[in-house]
This record gives structure tokens, C-alpha cells and sequence, in this order.
């Protein structure tokens, strides 16, 4: 019955628009205004187009919709879908084919978006000459009474999803700093950037599982925290100082932390920094959503303000040796010398250039030897969370086996069990990894190996009970009392 007095309104309004162009001008008006009327009655859904270019540039939003697509999977309820890889990618990527429809929902109210590709003549602004190019955009239907509750909302809600699903798989990069000084920098960009490709994740991070889960507990509620940052008045950053023993995963928990985040890593070598000016250029030259590692801590800066001696003897030259420089050379030194970075003045430093620009920024500081640290880095507020990455224990060795050899148990275990827990010398994650590794098919084998390596009489350099390393133990736990209120794992 409906559908008969559509039909009939229908053909009234084909009628009235045929007689249209007989009428005169001002009866013409009043016809259209009333053929407006008559058809919003009519069609109750209001279209909103979104084209791919628009006056020869691109539109953001259409992308976003494509993106929004993909993110929700919405492609699933389509007939027809288009799958696109680009080269070297492992992301498969769904589009609606042409003419095709799906169904939205947003707080509750149904949306729908169709894909439209139409073929038209090229223009010279694209490039295209006269070819026949296609023309792509998107209808997004809504009912009239929804649009004003929704539209804005709904829009930003798409683009939201877009950039959060670009962030997730687009490609992440390692940036590191190049040899430069204040003299050649000349503003330029300073970091050099590869792919970043490092395959450690927390689930292969050999860690006792409870502070895995605390760990990625805190990375997660930093992210989502962007209003509770706000609300206290806090710049939106968290510091992280990893400490523990060479080959226990320092290294490894940060690439974890990026892989998890989905975050650029910025390697920041500060034995390659000469001033404070260029440190302030690098760290400005940083992007958000990202981790700034500055690895070996104690090694790159002198805790009394003076440069360490790694750092004098990469730059080759010593201030004994000045007869011999060049005036250049000199000028450098000079100003190396008044400019000098020490750790409370980075600190300082990067806490100001926080709090005003940059969002979303973790920092992780990496030590063999937390005892060296200056308590300016140690002190609350600093580093919000201290992790110890430490020698192998039972649990930790357990996700180390599961990961290399694909077993989860074995008759070995209570012997390897009992070694760690008592054995003569504490071995790291990464000594453990060097046996794993031998041969994946073999596991007996290779447990047999572990356990004769476990069994083995402590060599010097990894007896706890030696000079160093028992020094080591010792101011540890010195460090360890002295150590702030921070979270400590
Ligand atoms: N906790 C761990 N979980 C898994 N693998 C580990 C772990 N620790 C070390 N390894 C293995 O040992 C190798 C060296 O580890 P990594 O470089 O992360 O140690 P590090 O603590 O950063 O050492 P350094 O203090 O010398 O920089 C890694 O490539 C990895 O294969
Ligand atoms: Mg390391």
C-alpha cells in the first residue's frame, strides 16, 4: 500500500517537472521550491559525498573512510571487496568494489556507506593527459533525523580510527644520531632513519611473566592516559631506566616496548652530541608517539659534569694535544668545553622541552651499573619506573625453551630448575640463548648441553663470588637501598 502512494507521489513529481520548463519564471520558482519540499518528504535520508580529490587535491577523508573500512572489517557483510598488498608489505588491505554497500552502526543509529567509481576523461592536472581515468568516491546515507545528533561526532570518530589503524601498520623507523657538531650541524636534519625491524616482544622477553604484565599494564595506561595527564597538569611522558647485567635484555625489553606501542625508536648516542644546543635540536627533531633511548647511561655522561672518557677519546683528540689543532678544532673544543652536557643539565633540559612541546614521548635509560647513577636521574618524578632486567631464573628460562626449542616441558627441568636456583653461578638470558640456539631440532641434545653448561665450575668473569662481580652484587644492593620511591621491578 506504501509502496503504491511512493509510486504514485513519484510520478506526480515526473509530471509536475515535466511541465516545469513551459512555465513561466515566476511560477517556475514556486514549483521548485515546492518540488524540494515534496522530495525531502519523500526520501528522509540526507547523502553526504566524499571524493577522492577535491579541486585537484587529495581529501583526507576519503582516506580516513577507506582506512575506517579496513579497521572494522566492515568489508566482511560486502558481496564484492578489493584486496590490495604494496610491495614488501604483509598488510593485506580491503576497499569496497564499485557499487557496493555496507551497513555502519554509531551509538546506535544505522549509517551506510556506498563505494562509487565512475570512469571519466583524464585531466592534465593529474598528469594523465586525456586517458580515461576513474573517479572514486564515497555516499555516506544517513537518516535527516540523525544527522544533526551524529554527523560531527561520527566523522571525527572515523578519522580517529583511521589514524589509529595507520599508526598500527605503517612501518616503524629506528632513527640514530650521525657524527655532527654544533659547527657542521647547520640545522639540518640530524638523525638518520632505517626501517625497525627487531623481532622482540614480550612474548619472547624472557622475564618473570608477572613483571611482563606489569610492565605492559603501565605502557597501556600511559597511552590511554591522555586526559589524566591533562587533568594534572602533567606532560604527557613516562621514563623507564632499565638496569641489570650485560646480555640479561635491556636492549631487548626496548625493542619489546616499540613493538608493543607501535612507537619510533630514537637511539640517541650522546657521546655524539658536543652542546647543548645540538641536543636541543635533536630532541626538538623527535616525533610524538615515540621512545628516545639513551643506552649505557653511566658511559655517556659524566655524572660531575665533566665529559667521559668514552667520549673525549671518540672525538680522538685531547685538550694536551691542542698545539697541534687546527683553529677550528680549537674553537670546537672550546666550545664543547663551555657547553658541555652534564646529566642533571640533560635532565633539566629535556624535563622543560616536555612540559612544552611533543606529546606522548617515553624515555628509557639503560645502565649496567645502576650504583654509578647520578641521584638527580634516580630521584621520583624522573625515571617513573626502575626495571631490573636480571640473571635467568626458572620461569624466565621456561619462555626462552618454549620460544627456541617449541617444547613446554622436559625431563631435564627439575635438574636446570635446581641449578638456577642454587647453581654455582648465575648465568644471563643471553648465555642461556647461546645453547638454545644450537639445534632446534635436538632438544635433548641441547638440554644436555645446558645442563653440563649449568654443571660447569664458574669461570672468572662470571663467578659472583670474584672481585667484580661480587662488587657489583654489592653496590646493587647499595643502589638499590639509596633508590628512590619509583616503581621499582
Ligand atoms: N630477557 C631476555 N629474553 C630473551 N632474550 C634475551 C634476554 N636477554 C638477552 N637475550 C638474548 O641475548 C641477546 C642480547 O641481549 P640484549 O642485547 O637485549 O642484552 P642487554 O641487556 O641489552 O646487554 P648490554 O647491557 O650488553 O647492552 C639478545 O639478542 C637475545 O637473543
Ligand atoms: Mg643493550
Amino acid at each position: 500500500m506504501m509502496s503504491t502512494d511512493l509510486s504514485y507521489w513519484w510520478s506526480l513529481v515526473g509530471v509536475v517537472a515535466f511541465f516545469h520548463g513551459m512555465l513561466p519564471r515566476e511560477a517556475k520558482e514556486a514549483v521548485s521550491r515546492w518540488l524540494q519540499v515534496l522530495r525531502s518528504y519523500l526520501d528522509p535520508y540526507i547523502h553526504f559525498e566524499i571524493p577522492e580529490f577535491e579541486n585537484s587535491s587529495s581529501n583526507e577523508l576519503y582516506k580516513s573512510v577507506q582506512l575506517h573500512i579496513n579497521a572494522t572489517d566492515m568489508c566482511k557483510s560486502a558481496n564484492r571487496v578489493v584486496l590490495t598488498r604494496v610491495r614488501n608489505s604483509t598488510l593485506t588491505s580491503s576497499s569496497l568494489a564499485a557499487g557496493q554497500s555496507l551497513v555502519d552502526k554509531f551509538e546506535g543509529k544505522t549509517l551506510r556507506w556506498k563505494h562509487n567509481v565512475q570512469k571519466v576523461q583524464g585531466d592534465s592536472i593529474r598528469g594523465r593527459g586525456s586517458q580515461e581515468v576513474s573517479e572514486r568516491s564515497y555516499t555516506l546515507k544517513i537518516h535527516k533525523r540523525d544527522r544533526d545528533c551524529i554527523i560531527p561526532r561520527y566523522i571525527d570518530y572515523v578519522n580517529a580510527r583511521a589514524i589509529l589503524y595507520k599508526h598500527q601498520n605503517r612501518e616503524m623507523q629506528l632513527y640514530t644520531n650521525g657524527k655532527t657538531s654544533s659547527i657542521f650541524s647547520g640545522g639540518r636534519h640530524m638523525w638518520q632513519s632505517v626501517p625497525f625491524k627487531h623481532p622482540s616482544t614480550f612474548n619472547t622477553l624472557a622475564m618473570e611473566p608477572a613483571n611482563i604484565a606489569r610492565i605492559k599494564g603501565d605502557l597501556k595506561s600511559f597511552v590511554e592516559g591522555k586526559d589524566f595527564f591533562e587533568r594534572v597538569g602533567r606532560a604527557w611522558k613516562r621514563g623507564y631506566l632499565l638496569y641489570g647485567p650485560p646480555g640479561t635484555g635491556k636492549s631487548s625489553m626496548i625493542a619489546a616496548m616499540a613493538n608493543f606501542l607501535k612507537y619510533d625508536v630514537y637511539d640517541l648516542e650522546l657521546t655524539q652530541v658536543f652542546s647543548n644546543t645540538e641536543l636541543r635540536q635533536l630532541l626538538i627533531q623527535t616525533t610524538n608517539r615515540s621512545i628516545i633511548v639513551i643506552e649505557d647511561i653511566d658511559c655517556s655522561i659524566n655524572l660531575s659534569g665533566q665529559r667521559s672518557p668514552k667520549s673525549s677519546s671518540k672525538r680522538g683528540k685531547d685538550s694536551s694535544d691542542k698545539d697541534a689543532l687546527t683553529a677550528e678544532e680549537l674553537n670546537m673544543i672550546k666550545e664543547d668545553e663551555t657547553n658541555r652536557i652534564t646529566l642533571s643539565g640533560l635532565l633539566n633540559f629535556t624535563d622543560g622541552l616536555w612540559s612544552c612541546c611533543g606529546d606522548e614521548r617515553i624515555l628509557v635509560f639503560t645502565t649496567n651499573h645502576i650504583e654509578k647513577l647520578d641521584d638527580a636521574l634516580l630521584r621520583p618524578g624522573r625515571m617513573d619506573m626502575h626495571i631490573e632486567m636480571s640473571y635467568c631464573t626458572f620461569p624466565a628460562f621456561k619462555i626462552l625453551v618454549r620460544n627456541y626449542l617449541m617444547i613446554e616441558t622436559h625431563p631435564l627441568f627439575p635438574t636446570v630448575e635446581s641449578l638456577l636456583v642454587e647453581g654455582k653461578h648465575k648465568v644471563t638470558p643471553a648465555q642461556i640463548s647461546e645453547i638454545l640456539i644450537l639445534d632446534k631440532d635436538n632438544p635433548d641434545m641441547v638440554m644436555d648441553k645446558l645442563v653440563a653448561f649449568l654443571q660447569q665450575e664458574p669461570e672468572e668473569n662470571e663467578l659472583p663470588e670474584n672481585a667484580e662481580a661480587a662488587n657489583e652484587l654489592e653496590s646493587k644492593s647499595q643502589a638499590k637501598a639509596k633508590a628512590p620511591p619509583s616503581l621499582i621491578i
